[in-house]
């Protein structure tokens, strides 16, 4: 697979290290205006890190773009006149509908809207993909690149921006908690490293109970509280507190903050 990845800012280079973690491509293009400090990518022999963008698509199958939604509509004009049946043409971009897309580079295009996290530098991102109509033949593909980086699930379109909320600020969020958890484990007498070791990898190990058995979160809660044990007292606690309100009350204001940004 000969994958380009337009835009090589902080999705676009976590992208293309899930990319050569996986061992995804035959060859890759980075592309950004000013290439300094990624040209350390081309250490690794199939990579060409240049800010010739449509050097990028004519060398490549895969057109995978990261680039912030302001620039994206020029870099579209930019390059369309060198599109063909053989490119794949993935958008990563926040808020710009596939319509969009089409009404410049045609709807003669495969086109996917992807929604990744920046764990896709680790093998380990959470995608929402959506495509146009002649993208519907390629989305097994496209489910296939994001598989191998992690965890796909094709939505409908206009639930785009809440799947951003979810998996691409979502990795925010979980940070948050994180480093609360280790805050408290330095309060409790742990070290600042081993906090954070107990932090993240109980918090790995949470989303893999759920993940490898399907059970419920409640379910699993039920087998950690031991009646008038300690888990149920924090709990309650940290419930009396507004933890569960306050997480609901960011997830929704962060929604209406993105459909804000889409309108303006
Ligand atoms: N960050 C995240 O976690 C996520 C981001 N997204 C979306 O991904 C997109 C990128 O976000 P993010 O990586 O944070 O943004 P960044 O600003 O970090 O990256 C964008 C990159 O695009 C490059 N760029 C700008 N103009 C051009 C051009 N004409 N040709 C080629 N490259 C260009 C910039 O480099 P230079 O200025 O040197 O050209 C920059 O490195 C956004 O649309 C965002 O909404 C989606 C999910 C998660
Ligand atoms: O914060 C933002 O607006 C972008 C979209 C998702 C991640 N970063």
């Amino acid at each position: 697979m000969k994958i380009a990845i337009i835009g090589a800012g902080n999705l676009g280079l976590a992208i293309a290290k899930g990319v050569l973690h996986s061992n995804g491509a035959t060859t890759m293009y980075l592309t950004k205006r000013n290439t300094v400090e990624i040209q350390n990518f081309e250490k690794y022999g199939n990579v060409t890190v240049t800010s010739n963008n449509r050097e990028a698509v004519k060398n490549s199958d895969v057109l995978i773009f990261a680039v912030q939604p302001g620039h994206f509509a020029a870099i579209l004009e930019e390059i369309k006149d060198l599109l063909n049946e053989n490119h794949v043409i993935i958008s990563t971009i926040t808020g710009f509908r596939i319509s969009k897309m089409e009404a410049i580079i045609g709807s003669d295009q495969y086109i996917i809207r992807s929604m990744p996290n920046t764990a896709i530098s680790v093998g380990n991102s959470m995608t929402c993909i959506c495509t146009n109509e002649l993208g519907k033949k390629r989305i097994d593909l496209a489910k296939a690149i994001f598989n191998r980086m992690g965890h796909s699930l094709e939505i409908p379109e206009e639930q785009m921006q809440a799947a951003t909320v979810i998996c691409a600020s979502g990795i925010a969020f979980w940070m948050r908690l994180i480093r609360a958890t280790t805050q408290g484990a330095i309060q409790l007498g742990f070290d600042a490293k081993e906090a954070q070791e107990l932090a993240m990898h109980t918090c790995n190990g949470a989303a893999n109970l759920l993940i490898d058995s399907g059970t419920h979160p409640e379910e699993e809660i039920d087998r950690v509280t031991t009646p008038k044990g300690c888990t149920i007292e924090g709990l309650n606690e940290m419930e009396h507190q507004g933890l569960s309100s306050s997480l609901i009350k960011g997830i929704v204001t962060s929604f209406e903050k993105i459909n804000q940004i889409r309108k303006g």
